[in-house]
């Protein structure tokens, strides 16, 4: 069934605090004298979305990386799930990327596979579905979930921009993760498509409870997805707030995001 129509366009409440589903405590990462997280802070919690805000180079696909343990930090810890990334081994980390998924900026759709193919990629990967007619069916509502119930046997090379980035979300929908990390979500999209995105966002955030991390510096994507926003200033979160707060914040360093 397709998910219901989306709301008015304006940020809702923030959900009653919860339970913290994502920690960073103080990262550090440097890169030699690169110093790109320091003392980083953040706490995600179930069932909001968080928008990282920073400038081109502050460091937001690095903490990204360093969350899903694809770089190590150098000081400070992150706690995935309740689980401390740094310790986990390749198997252990393998299981959680299970429960976390993430939408990168590029896609990352296998050009030689339909849709359908990219969409049991993961399953089977996880060894999540075992019989073909779960797999039809979990294929069947990820893609109404993103509203393309009809390309199942398309290729990627078939569909536009705004489509692929439906495809992958509904790639990383189908594991049912209870986090989502996504990087730059609407980059390269036309303000039409990256509004229907947006919307998306929301809609899954709403429909399934999902936790959300978002990185990005399109201010209406910020607007239209964020609970809670952080801002990423010389490597440490300088100010966080709902869009509304920090937009009125007098400070000139959280202004010159709004201006
Ligand atoms: N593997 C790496 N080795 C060395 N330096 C790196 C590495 N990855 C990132 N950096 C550096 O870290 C800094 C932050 O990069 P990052 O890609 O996180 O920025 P960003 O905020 O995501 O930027 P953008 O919005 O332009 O994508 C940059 O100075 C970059 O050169």
């Amino acid at each position: 069934m397709p998910l219901p129509a989306p709301r008015p366009a304006a940020a809702a409440a923030t959900p009653a605090p919860a339970e913290a589903v994502l920690t960073v405590e103080h990262v550090s990462k440097s890169f030699g004298s690169n110093h790109v997280l320091q003392d980083f802070s953040l706490t995600l919690y179930r069932g909001e979305n968080v928008v990282v805000l920073g400038k081109s180079g502050s460091g937001k696909s690095v903490l990204i990386k360093c969350i899903i343990g694809l770089l190590p930090v150098d000081a400070g810890r992150i706690r995935v799930l309740g689980q401390d990334v740094a310790t986990l081994n390749h198997a252990a980390m393998d299981q959680l990327r299970a429960r976390v998924g993430f939408l990168f900026q590029s896609n990352a759709l296998y050009d030689s596979m339909t849709v359908r193919e990219n969409l049991l990629f993961p399953l089977r990967r996880h060894w999540l579905a075992h019989r073909r007619s779960e797999e039809a069916e979990l294929v069947r509502q990820a893609l109404a979930d993103v509203g393309l119930e009809d390309t199942a046997s398309k290729m990627p090379a078939e569909l536009s921009g705004g489509m692929r980035k439906r495809i992958a979300l509904a790639r990383t929908l189908i594991l049912r993760p209870e986090i989502i990390l996504y990087d730059e979500p609407t980059t390269g999209l036309d303000p039409i498509t990256a509004r229907e995105i947006d919307e998306l966002i929301r809609e899954v955030q709403q429909k399934y409870t999902t936790s959300s991390l978002i990185i990005s510096h399109d201010m209406n994507c910020v607007r239209l997805t964020a609970n809670r926003v952080a801002l990423l200033v010389d490597g440490h979160c300088y100010a966080e707030g709902t869009y509304t707060d920090l937009l009125h914040r007098p400070d000139p360093i959280v202004h010159a995001f709004f201006s």
